[in-house]
Parts: structure tokens; sequence; C-alpha cells
């Protein structure tokens, strides 16, 4: 595992993102149907009814399994769209399978933007993250836009709300001993790799103040 102590945050970025994308496309795919075994049959994934996914990029693991089996499940999925103004958002769109994508400023395909389509981020039960290093306290390192980090801002307002469910996606090789939170920083509840789950302490978040154990009257 990493050492993440000598190591500037955009340096363990440059390496992390290397290493995902070393994967060659049998271990992609194997890493793919270890994710699909390891969440399918789970109550958080079997329970939800409005989730949101993304399609991979940059050797991102692939949710793709989960995605067809919410659809074929009659569950209501939702992709993350780019905001045109401002370009520093982002928002959560419902797509049906078969559905045309378009490729988004950063090549990364999406739904064309509709407005009704688009959820509140809050009214979603689970959200399954991309990422490019996490550790086991529930630390997010993603691609440095801070879309995901500006959605989830609400949070930190919102004091006893818990949903959607944040679930990170990696492999295995994106994990690293500790990362620092930012101020912004949201802590996951767990993060799902091909090999395992690493559910965050939330005893520990909670102290932190980060992570509140009641749902939210004006979320849920
Ligand atoms: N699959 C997936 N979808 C996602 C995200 C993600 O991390 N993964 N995002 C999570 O936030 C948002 C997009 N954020 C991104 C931020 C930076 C880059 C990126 O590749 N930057 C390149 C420069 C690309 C360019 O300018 O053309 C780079 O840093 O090398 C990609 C996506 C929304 N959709
Ligand atoms: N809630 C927020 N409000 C305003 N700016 C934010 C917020 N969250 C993050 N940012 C900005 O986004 C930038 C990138 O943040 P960070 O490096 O944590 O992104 P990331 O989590 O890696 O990316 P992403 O969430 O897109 O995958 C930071 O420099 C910060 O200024």
């Amino acid at each position: 595992m990493i050492e993440t102590a000598s190591l500037s945050r955009a340096q363990l970025r440059r390496l992390l993102r290397e290493r995902r994308r070393a994967l060659d496309p049998h271990r992609q795919r194997q890493a793919a149907r270890r994710l699909y075994r390891q969440l399918a049959q789970h109550p958080l994934f079997r329970r939800s009814r409005h989730l949101a996914l993304y399609l991979p990029n940059d050797g991102e693991i692939d949710p793709g399994l989960l995605l067809a089996a919410a659809q074929r499940r009659g569950k209501a999925t939702y992709l993350p769209v780019l905001n045109a103004w401002p370009a520093t958002r982002m928002v959560f769109q419902r797509v049906h399978s078969g559905e045309p994508l378009l490729p988004n400023r950063f090549r990364i395909r999406e739904p064309h933007p509709n407005r009704a389509r688009q959820r509140k981020v809050w009214t979603l039960d689970l959200l399954l993250m991309p990422l490019v290093g996490f550790d086991a306290e529930g630390g997010r390192l993603g691609m440095g836009g801070g879309f995901y980090d500006r959605s989830l801002a609400y949070r930190a307002r919102h004091r006893y709300c818990r949903k959607p469910v944040l679930l990170g996606l990696a492999h295995e090789c994106q994990k690293v001993d500790r990362l620092a939170l930012a101020s912004w920083d949201v802590p996951l509840a767990a993060t799902v790799t091909d090999r395992a789950w690493y559910a965050a302490d939330n005893r520990k978040v909670a102290r932190k103040g980060q992570l509140h154990r009641n749902p939210c009257g004006a979320c849920e």
C-alpha cells in the first residue's frame, strides 16, 4: 500500500491514475465482475430505488453490470451531467437503457441535459462514486474538479441528513494508508473494491462532526 505522508495530493493523484490505467482489459473485466458480486445482492443496492452511478473513464472500475442490473430490476438510474454554466457544477440525470449518450468536455459520455429528468442529489437513495484514491476511514480523492464535493456540500448544512448513502467504487490498488480530509471533503460510508468492503468507522467520523446518524426532515 502507498505511504501517503511524503506525497502531495497532485503526486498521489498522478500515481494512482497511472496504476488504474495500467490494468489490462482482462483485469478490468474481472474486477467489474467481482465488484458486481460484492454489491448486487447487498441490501443497500437491493433496497435502493433511485441510484446514481457513472460511466468509467481513465481506468476506473466499471459499474456497468450494476447499472444494467438496476435497470432490469426497475430501479431509476442516474448519471452525472456537467452543467454548461456554472461549469463547476454537476447534476444527476435519469438515464434509461439504450438511451443515446454524448461525450462531455472530459470525453465522458452523459445523457443530453434535460431538466425534467434531473433529480436533487439528497432525494437519491444511493450514490456510487468514482474515485482516484481511498482509505479505510471514508476518505476519497477524486479527479480534482471538486464536482462531487460541491454536489454534496449540503451535508455540512443539513446536519442529520443521511441521503444518499455514499459508496466509493475502486480497484483494490487504489487504496492508500491515509488521506488527509480537506474541509470540503464529505466522508464516504464505505468503499467497495473488487476484493472487499471498507466500511468507515462512523464513530470516528461522527466525532469529527461530519457524519450524522439520523435522517434529516428536510431531506427525507
Ligand atoms: N466516470 C466519471 N465520471 C465523472 C467524474 C469522474 O471522476 N469519473 N467526475 C468527477 O468529478 C466528473 C467529471 N470530472 C472530471 C474531472 C477531471 C477530468 C480529467 O480527465 N481531467 C484531465 C484533463 C482533461 C481535459 O482537460 O481535457 C486531467 O486532469 O488529466 C475528468 C473528469 C463527472 N463525471
Ligand atoms: N463545497 C465546495 N464549494 C466550493 N468549492 C469546492 C467545494 N468542494 C470542493 N471545492 C473546490 O474543488 C477543488 C477540488 O477539490 P478536490 O481536490 O477535493 O476534488 P476531488 O474530490 O478530487 O474531485 P471530484 O469530487 O470532482 O472527484 C478544490 O480546490 C476546492 O476549491
